[in-house]
């Protein structure tokens, strides 16, 4: 697993857009199949997708054929209330990027079968010849997706009953009040995220510094579903300064200088592009 230490949020957002596009044009070179892309929501990602818009309607990306996966939804809040995952989605990427709609997958949390759509949602990914590059970001418990703490490892696309914990710290989004914030959610397991060819997960903010420790320092736990990416052949979490306040200073350390090549001292300078 790589870990990548940026300066700041910003940073990070811009390095993680350009890394993205860089996939996916390298992909559209050798390929004419759709490129598949998982996607989260939260707070996380948020820097990266306006990063993705810019570059997108700058003309350095076209995500016309890029094909997108999300990674849960809420159960039973309405698609149009606009703190439903696809609300979230279409305000802050897909109503200002050029993806077809037919391209954009997300778990329906208002479904008659819930079980079924689960089970279609894991048959599509798998139709479409599964996931490129995952794109996620973390709970304060160490949740990758809605895989709460005691998920197992091979989990696959299902219903997730939220914690208390998630649901209070998701309170901030529904005037502060726990007793709005849906108590079941689909998510894909954290089998269906370690099934893509490449999972990239997004750490920001010393609120998520306990996770990251674990995730890195500690051993594979169901307790951390993040930790599952140790056993990934192909991972890397991106975090900034503030969420690596719980690693070791040699850990610390280490990660700074194996990637020290990676992260260039000019990155983030308005209009600068990255090539991966
Ligand atoms: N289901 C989502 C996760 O996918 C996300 O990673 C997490 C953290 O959100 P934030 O990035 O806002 O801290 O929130 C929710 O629980």
């Amino acid at each position: 697993m790589r870990l990548l230490i940026h300066e700041h949020y910003d940073l990070l957002s811009k390095w993680v857009a350009n890394y993205i596009v860089g996939k996916i044009k390298a992909h559209q070179g050798k390929s004419t199949k759709p490129f598949v892309l998982g996607l989260p929501t939260g707070s996380s990602p948020l820097g990266t997708y306006r990063e993705l818009v810019k570059l997108n309607k700058n003309g350095k990306v076209s995500f016309k054929n890029v094909i997108t996966f999300n990674m849960d939804e809420y159960v039973a809040l309405p698609e149009s209330h606009p703190e439903s995952y696809h609300s979230f989605m279409y305000s802050n990427l897909f109503d200002h990027i050029d993806i077809p709609s037919e391209n954009i997958n997300i778990l329906d949390g208002n479904a008659p079968d819930l079980e079924a759509e689960c089970l279609q949602y894991e048959e599509k990914i798998k139709a479409v010849g599964g996931i490129d590059l995952f794109l996620g970001g973390i709970g304060i418990d160490g949740h990758i997706a809605f895989n709460e703490p005691g998920s197992s490892l091979n989990s696959r696309t299902r219903v997730k009953t939220l914690n208390t914990e998630t649901r209070m710290v998701n309170s901030r989004f529904f005037d502060n009040d726990i007793n709005q914030v849906p108590k079941l959610a689909l998510t894909v397991g954290v089998g269906t995220v370690m099934d893509a060819r490449e999972v990239v997960i997004i750490v920001s903010g010393h609120q998520k510094s306990r996770a990251l420790h674990k995730a890195v320092e500690g051993g594979v736990s169901h307790m951390w579903t993040l930790s599952a990416l140790q056993l990934h052949n192909k991972s890397m979490i991106v975090c900034d300064e503030p969420a690596t306040d719980e690693l070791k200073v040699s850990t610390y350390k280490y990660f700074k200088d194996i990637e020290k090549d990676n992260i260039g001292p000019s990155l983030g300078k308005e209009g600068e592009e990255y090539l991966f």
